[in-house]
């Protein structure tokens, strides 16, 4: 496939986003992963947001579990090592995480270890990757001949999620070859930042594994399952995968901006033909999000995100 392209997001600030929204096009329709520069974000939040995540990993053990997300009844908490599985059947990831929902919104609410700054440090950061991430709806709904606004009004109360992830240094098992198995994510879209260790893999139209290395200051942004069938598959949802690095840990950030709960997911009109009629029935986002949370916990942590 072609290579990841880099996109530089400057246009946001500046209030035309003509050229933004035609290479954003290109790269959901195509690749379905790009690189975001200039997007504003302070290089020392970034430093602080990991800096937090390696003292929150660090903790010990019990001190997570006690965070566990399965106490919460949602989508919110720690994620223990090798308890996940997001190529089911085939791989426990290897790795933790820490997932983090919209503060103050949602039946459930978030869960905080006891760390100096650390609350303070992801809200802040989820904030700003949050309003990166409904600013970015603007230029993509512009590509789809939709009034730029079009997802305004179905981002207002989204079903987002902040996970700090941790994979620890390569081992070699059968069950748990990588750190994150192939899959797909299930949103709209995902603001990723990664340390240096490499190992984002991203499967590409001829099934061919590429690498997508580590750009610093950069985030890895890629369209998810929701967003795919909201274009009627037009934009791509690509497979991707985590190999753990080895004799190094890795850290990662991922943040997934799905949906308002209540949002319709149906077909947009410029993405529905007589040569592509619509491929799937309309779906609110929080049902569709609910199945697929479900089948990667093996427990109903979908009540909420
Ligand atoms: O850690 C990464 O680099 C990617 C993680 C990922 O793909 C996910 O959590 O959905
Ligand atoms: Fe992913």
């Amino acid at each position: 496939m072609t290579s990841i392209p880099i996109i530089d997001a400057a246009e946001l600030n500046t209030g035309g986003i003509a050229q933004l929204a035609e290479r954003l096009g290109h790269a959901c329709r195509q690749v379905g992963f790009f690189y975001l520069t200039g997007h504003g974000i302070p290089a020392a939040d970034i430093s602080n947001l990991f800096a937090m995540s390696h003292k929150f990993f660090a903790l010990p053990t019990d001190e997570k579990a006690r965070l566990a997300i399965s106490a919460t009844s949602a989508n919110r908490g720690y994620v223990g090592l090798r308890t996940e599985t997001l190529d089911p059947g085939k791989n426990v990831d290897d790795k933790e995480a820490f997932n983090v929902g919209v503060e103050g919104a949602g039946p459930a609410a978030n869960v905080w270890p006891e760390l100096a700054e650390f609350r303070s440090t992801v809200l802040d950061y989820f904030d700003k990757v949050l309003a990166l991430g409904v600013a970015l709806h603007r230029p993509i709904a512009k590509d789809l001949d939709l009034d730029p606004h079009f997802f305004d009004s179905k981002l207002d109360r989204p079903m987002a999620t902040l996970r700090l992830l941790h994979y620890p240094p390569a081992s070699v098992r059968a069950d748990g070859q990588y750190g994150a198995g192939e899959h797909t994510d299930y949103g709209n879209l995902t603001l990723l930042l990664t340390d240096d260790a490499g190992g984002l893999e991203v499967r590409g139209l001829d099934g061919a594994w590429i690498a997508a290395p580590y750009i610093p200051g950069a985030f890895v942004c890629n369209i998810g399952d929701c967003l795919m069938r909201w274009t009627n598959d037009v934009y791509r949802s690509t497979p991707h995968r985590v190999i753990n690095p080895p004799g190094r840990d890795r850290y990662s950030v991922a943040f997934f901006l799905d949906a308002n709960a209540d949002a319709p997911v149906a077909a947009v009109p410029s993405c529905v033909s007589t040569e592509r009629p619509a491929r799937y029935p309309p779906i609110l986002a929080g049902d569709y999000l609910k199945e697929r949370l479900s089948a990667t916990y093996g427990f109903d942590a979908g009540k909420e995100t």
